[in-house]
């Protein structure tokens, strides 16, 4: 069973409601095309003679040394798309090497979540996705209990300044979760009254002073999560980011942008590895992680292929969904003549049917 067929076990046991939350996006979904084909762009150009019997795969992330070079993206609500939620991914996470990002969104508490993956690995890493709040002392809540749950490091979505326009989700009126589904780690937060929840509000007015006040009051990294100009990774390191993450948010915020991908490069080159450099988006098959990480990426992130592992069987639908990448990656590594993640160079990725 291949991750298409994974893909179509959980389209048909999803409410089609919820199945066009995930795979949708924003407009006419160009983006979320657009995130797949640019892999296909391109063809990998191997070395000979040089590999080894057995790979080295890990990845050094922050927070994360040694972990697999294909990480959990955040993705919002597992319990409204599996009963295990949240805990389930982060068992299959765990098992499999993977960080997982988890969110803001999250239908469990991160407290929950960690404690899920350290039940399978008692060095898993974690990391807390932070949509930052306008209000500032919101935002420290949610930091305190990520880093009380043990969350190893920050993710700022920094790419929502508004909500994206998901065209299936209007159509659909999907505007609000089904009773006995919340996003639990927005409850009891200060300023609302017990028990209460706040909204999770996308607000243009956060900047880089608020990524200034998490840096300077966080022990943990700070990556920021939906950097596709040169000019703001550069920005993003100056203002001390442990990390940048290329990502369009899935092609779900805004339908003109580049593919994740096609912005790599540039982002690489303005990093020039002060920090790791990561990638979502469109990442389907383990040819597609070689490429990533040839380009520039130090590890790439999945978002709905482990939503549909999830959906379609639970935790060990996320496994079989992260084995399969990280198997068919060692195996194109192999074929590259590789033995570590950086024996692929940007020289070893080539534009299908150009020279060279
Ligand atoms: C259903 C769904 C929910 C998502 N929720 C969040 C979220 O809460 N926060 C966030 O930063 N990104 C969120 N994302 C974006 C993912 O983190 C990631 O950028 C994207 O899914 C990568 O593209 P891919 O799905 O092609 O792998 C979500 C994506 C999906 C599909
Ligand atoms: C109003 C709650 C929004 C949660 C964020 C979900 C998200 O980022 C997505 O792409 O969907």
């Amino acid at each position: 069973m291949n991750l298409r067929d994974l893909h179509e076990k959980a389209r048909r046991s999803l409410d089609p409601v919820h199945y066009d939350y995930v795979a949708g996006g924003a407009g006419e979904e160009r983006v979320v095309a657009d995130n797949e084909r640019a892999f296909d762009r391109y063809a990998l150009l191997p070395r000979v003679l040089c590999g080894g019997e057995r790979r080295d795969t890990a990845a050094d992330l922050p927070g994360a040394p040694g972990a697999s070079p294909v990480f959990v993206a955040p993705t919002a609500f597992h319990r409204l798309l599996h009963p295990g939620g949240e805990p389930a991914t982060a068992r299959a996470a765990a098992a499999e090497g993977a960080v997982l990002v988890t969110g803001t969104a999250s239908t469990t508490p991160v407290a929950e979540v960690v404690a899920a993956a350290r039940s399978r690995d008692r060095e898993a890493a974690v990391w807390f996705q932070l949509t930052a709040h306008p209000r500032r002392e919101a935002t420290r809540a949610l930091v305190r209990r990520a880093e009380d749950a043990g969350c190893t490091a920050l993710v700022v979505t920094v790419d929502s300044p508004v909500f994206g326009r998901h065209t299936r989700d209007l159509r659909n009126g999907f505007t609000d979760l089904p009773p006995g589904h919340a996003a639990e780690n927005m409850r009891d937060l200060p300023g609302a009254p017990p028990g209460a929840l706040t909204d999770i509000p996308m607000s243009p007015a956060v900047s880089w002073a608020d990524v200034d006040d998490l840096v300077r009051r966080t022990a943990l990294p700070v990556l920021l999560k939906g950097i596709l100009h040169p000019a703001d990774a550069r920005l993003a390191v100056e203002h001390g980011a442990a990390g940048v993450l290329v990502s369009n948010h899935g092609g779900r915020q805004s339908d003109a942008v580049p593919a994740a991908l096609d912005c790599l490069p540039a982002v690489a080159d303005a990093v020039a590895g002060r920090v790791p450099v990561l990638l979502d988006g469109g990442v389907r098959r383990g040819s597609d992680v070689a490429v990533a990480l040839a380009l520039g990426a130090r590890a790439v992130g999945v978002g709905r292929p482990a939503v549909w592992g999830l959906a379609a069987e639970g935790e060990a639908g996320v496994r079989r969904v992260l084995a399969a990448l990280r198997d068919e990656y060692d195996h194109t590594l192999a074929l590259c003549g590789g033995r570590r993640n950086s024996d692929l160079t940007r020289d070893m990725v080539v534009r299908k049917g150009g020279t060279w």
